[in-house]
């Protein structure tokens, strides 16, 4: 067994002592102390003092804390090669005027390079596992096993605009994916079926489908209520909310996790709630695409599990889960217009536990056992002075350049701000290549 200790910092450790709680409450402690990892399980075997000496490697924490890799539950990694290319529309308009277009032209290669650069985005700024919703999805398997991130991945569907034919074989294929990439990575890459939204896809394809995979045990993620317009084609057609249709159809389920969940009524809450459905928020896209304030205090209310994404970085336009996690708490008041709403505790809790409850990842948390994914970000810093309150200083004051290491399945992703795993210089290099090539065949 060859041991790795990330030692000397202080670790935000996950605190349950009072049996009153919810398991959904979250109250962080924060203790000096060693996190020792078995780099060949890839899992945590003590979080203690002065376990230095036990091991075979040292990732130096002084002066930081230790927490969790952070988790994004949202996102579609390749679009990185689309960040900047159009802003400042609301979605609709720039799905189809702009979006879409663009990806009618994106090949397997633009997956490989986009999803390497946002793999390196999202190391430097502490994220160690993503879900992805895209296509060429082999591509993004193998840039998430060079990466050594965790991932559950899937093929999007979209049904609307084609024929039967074309229809059922996209539907088949995020089934057919999902069964052949499962387990990739040495097991750090999970699947799933990713069906775009209720109104994107036929319902007679979610029959058909939707059975297919519950069957395979195969977890569900879409699109639900991202905008007031994303709910008028459901309820014309079905005659109720876009919730209650996803839940008659077998989609809600406490291994579905849906992205963005904005516009929802009490009874909607109620169902996701219910089916222990969790709700990906993506604060920072919906606040630049005018979506709407998702109702996350009222959510984490009802019992619904909460994570955090930032969806593609054309909508964001970057993947720092730090700039996530501070557009939660601080856009979680404004909704409810409430200052005690959606507390730093809360927030983090969703870019950690939330997410990796939300991805079945036994992650999220520091603590004997757990996947050993971690970053340490490095207190010593202006903005980061005093340090009156670590949890407070996760949610509003740390920004993800910040984080000093990234550690990810036990393996050092990032040492020092240096990654590891990927040449970034040449991902970068070939990443713009791609992008300025897919958006030349697009205008072409
Ligand atoms: C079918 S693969 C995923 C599909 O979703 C598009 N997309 C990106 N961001 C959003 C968003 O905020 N709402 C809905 N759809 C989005 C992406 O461009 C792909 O086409
Ligand atoms: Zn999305």
């Amino acid at each position: 067994m060859s041991t790795l200790a990330v030692a000397g910092g202080r670790v935000l450790l996950p605190h349950r002592d009072d049996e009153t709680r919810s398991s959904r409450a979250s109250d962080h402690s924060i203790a000096e102390a060693d996190v020792l990892v078995d780099a060949d399980s890839g899992e945590v075997l003590d979080v203690g003092p002065d376990l230095v000496d036990s091991a075979d490697e040292t990732l130096d924490a002084s002066g930081g804390l230790v927490i969790p890799g952070l988790v994004n539950a949202h996102g579609h990694a390749a679009m990185t090669l689309l960040r900047g290319y159009a802003d400042d529309k609301p979605l609709e308009a720039w799905l189809q005027e702009d979006i879409w277009p663009a990806e009618a032209e994106l090949a397997a290669e633009d997956v490989a390079a986009g999803t390497r650069l946002a793999a390196v985005e999202m190391i430097r700024s502490g994220t160690t596992a993503f879900a992805d919703m895209y296509f060429h999805v082999g591509e993004v398997v193998e840039a998430v096993r060079e990466a050594g991130l965790r991932a559950r991945v899937g093929h999007g569907v979209v049904t609307v605009g084609k024929d039967e034919k074309a229809a059922r074989a996209d539907f088949a294929e995020s089934l057919s994916v999902a069964e052949e990439f499962d387990g990739a990575a040495d097991g750090r890459v999970r699947t799933a079926v990713m069906p775009h939204a209720p109104h994107t896809v036929g319902t007679e394809y979610f029959e058909e489908f939707v059975p297919q995979a519950r069957e395979a045990g195969i977890p569900l993620h879409f699109h639900l209520n991202e905008t007031e317009a994303y709910l008028d084609p459901v309820e014309e057609e079905a005659g109720v909310r876009p919730t209650e249709y996803a839940d008659d159809l077998g989609l809600l389920a406490e291994d579905t996790w849906v992205a963005h969940g904005v516009h929802l009524d009490a009874g909607e809450i109620e169902r996701l709630a219910e089916t222990g459905t969790t709700v990906a928020h993506c604060p920072a896209s919906n606040m630049k695409l005018a979506s709407g304030m998702a109702p996350i205090q009222d959510l984490l209310d009802a019992g619904v599990n909460v994570a955090l994404g930032t969806d593609g970085a054309a909508s964001n336009n970057d993947l720092d889960m730090f700039d996530e996690l501070r557009d939660a708490a601080m856009l979680g008041k404004l909704a409810a217009d409430d200052a005690e709403a959606v507390d730093a505790d809360a927030a983090v809790r969703m870019a950690t536990e939330g997410g990796a409850e939300a991805l079945g990842f036994d992650a999220g948390r520091i603590e004997t056992g757990a996947k050993a994914d971690l970053a340490v970000v490095d207190l010593e810093a202006p903005h980061l002075t005093p340090q009156h309150d670590l949890v407070s200083h996760l949610a509003y004051a740390a920004r993800g350049s910040d984080v000093r290491h990234t550690v990810c399945d036990g393996e050092v992703l990032m040492r020092d701000r240096e990654v590891l795993t990927l040449d970034e210089e040449a991902v970068r290099e070939r990443a713009e290549e791609a992008a300025r090539e897919l958006v030349a065949r697009a205008e072409g």
